[in-house]
């Protein structure tokens, strides 16, 4: 539904050069969450901003829905536009206006019917939890409460589209997640396809389907969460991921395997889904008999699949473990010989 081909945008600070976007090209799926994670400076701000052309591509296409949106006049991109929602960090509210008046102004701007007005900005108070603040002020409201009124003014057009810019960023963990919560009913509900940008891991592996990482302008990897995850190709998203969960063992355990008489091996044994709670090292022992002992182990949820690692010595003879480790790998488990160690 989402389409961006080797799309680049160039910035221009006098004789500076800034390419802030480079040959970016991915694809979001109708009713999808999709992430884009990257530190400051990256280029994510200007990607998501590309899908709306409030910033145009200075090269490539970008379409919506297989419509190319550099062809459109100007109502065209105006209606198109309206098919989209944007949130920010900053959230964006008019301070003059009450949390209804916020809510309605794109409903104002297409002259709807007052009794209509009320009807859409209820139901969204309700969607979103505020029914109780539609008279209030931005300034009366906490970040998380302003969050939400921006939400619901994105929504008040319908979109089939909702673009985060950063949503979460200028709010604590607690409040991050209800927002995240909020974002995930929205898409299952109202089956809106959500596209956010984020510089936290953990942002992603909450809510999101699929992931681009972007570095210096580029996506460097993309693909299902799930997989990012387990297998991570690119040093920068190693480092995202270790943010949220560390699987490398601390240095000084590993000097101290490594004087071991018999140091064996060291796996990491990743865990998808179901797999997760099978009895694989009592069958390293049964079947191989090998003897494995536990480094470390982390369990965590990847939006609804639950994701294990275990890191596992294992000792025994060479064949043994050679066979041992590919009748795991045949029951799709994902294994890694921890280097430097044994
Ligand atoms: N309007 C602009 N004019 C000139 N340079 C710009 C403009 N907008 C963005 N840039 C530059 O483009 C690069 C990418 O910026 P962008 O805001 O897209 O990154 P980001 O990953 O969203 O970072 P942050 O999380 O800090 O917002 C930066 O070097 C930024 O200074």
């Amino acid at each position: 539904m989402i389409r961006l081909d080797n799309v680049s945008k160039t910035f221009y600070q006098g004789n500076k050069k800034i390419e802030a976007v480079k040959n970016a090209t991915l694809q979001v799926n109708k009713g999808e969450i999709f992430g884009v994670i990257g530190f400051s400076g990256a280029g994510k701000s200007t990607l998501i901003r590309c899908i709306n052309f409030l910033e145009r591509p200075t090269e490539g296409t970008v379409s919506i829905n297989g419509v190319n949106l550099a062809g459109l006049n100007g109502a065209q991109l105006r209606a198109t536009r309206r098919r989209i929602g944007m949130i920010f960090q900053n959230f964006n509210l008019l301070s003059s206006d009450t949390v209804f008046d916020n809510i309605a102004t794109p409903l104002y701007l297409v002259n709807t019917p007052k009794k209509e007005i009320v009807r859409k900005v209820r139901e969204l108070l309700n969607l979103v939890g505020l029914q109780e603040k539609e008279s209030v002020y931005p300034a009366q409201l906490s970040g998380g409460q302003k969050q939400r009124v921006a939400i619901a003014r994105a929504l008040a057009s319908d979109p089939e589209i909702l673009l985060c810019d950063e949503a979460t960023s200028a709010l604590d963990p607690q409040t991050t997640d209800s927002i995240l919560d909020l974002l995930l009913e929205i898409n299952k509900k109202l089956n809106i396809t959500i596209v956010l940008i984020t510089h936290e891991m953990h942002v992603i592996k909450k809510i999101c389907d699929r992931v681009a990482v972007m570095e210096n302008g580029e996506v460097v990897e993309q693909g299902k969460v799930l997989d990012i995850f387990s297998n991570p190709q690119k040093p920068i998203t190693r480092n995202f991921i270790k943010s949220i969960f560390d699987v490398n063992l601390p240095e000084p355990l590993l000097k101290k395997l490594e004087s071991q008489q018999d140091p064996g091996k060291i796996f990491r044994i990743s865990f998808i889904g179901d797999h997760v709670g099978e009895p694989v090292l009592a069958e390293l022992v049964t079947k191989f008999s090998l003897h494995p002992s536990i480094l470390y182990g982390n369990i965590t949820q990847i939006k609804d699949t639950t994701f294990g690692t275990l890191i596992i010595q294992v000792t025994g003879s060479d064949e043994a473990i050679k066979a041992g480790m590919a009748y795991l790998e045949e029951r799709e488990l994902r294994i890694e010989v921890i280097p430097h160690a044994g």
